[in-house]
């Protein structure tokens, strides 16, 4: 999150849940926890440095293909300007916007949790 904006990123069409908005992310390796697993796929994928961050929620969610264990962490400050490193388009967006985006059905929950939190 910068300016109260939230910034996500398409997922490609050939990813799980490709074509649909997400937040930036990606799979905790064996070797590493969470909270490395971030500042990695942070890293790797948008190329910025998280400086700040909290951990939101958690949730479980299964679809029919496979079930995913989302263990959700707000930024709150970090270096470097984002960009889709691997090609992916980024859009930040407001928090009142977000009921208007097609996310992954498995975060319903996060929304609703940041309009709480940070919606007026
Ligand atoms: N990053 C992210 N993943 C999400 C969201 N919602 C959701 O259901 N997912 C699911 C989709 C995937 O099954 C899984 C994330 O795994 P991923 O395949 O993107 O992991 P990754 O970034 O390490 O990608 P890869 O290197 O394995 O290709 O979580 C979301 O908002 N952000
Ligand atoms: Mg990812």
């Amino acid at each position: 999150m910068r300016d109260k904006q939230i910034l996500l990123a398409l997922r490609s069409a050939k990813q799980h849940q490709g074509g649909k908005w997400e937040f930036p992310g990606g799979k905790v390796e064996p070797s590493e926890s969470v909270q490395q697993a971030l500042l990695r796929e942070l890293h790797e994928e948008i190329g910025i440095n998280v400086t700040a961050s909290c951990a939101l929620m958690q949730l479980e969610y299964h679809y029919p293909e496979k079930t995913v264990q989302l263990d959700v962490w707000l930024v709150s400050e970090f270096t470097g300007e984002p960009q889709g490193r691997e090609g992916q388009p980024l859009r930040w967006v407001s928090v009142a916007e977000l009921g208007d985006i097609t996310f992954p059905d498995a975060n319903q929950p996060i929304v609703q949790r940041i309009v709480q939190q940070f919606g007026v």
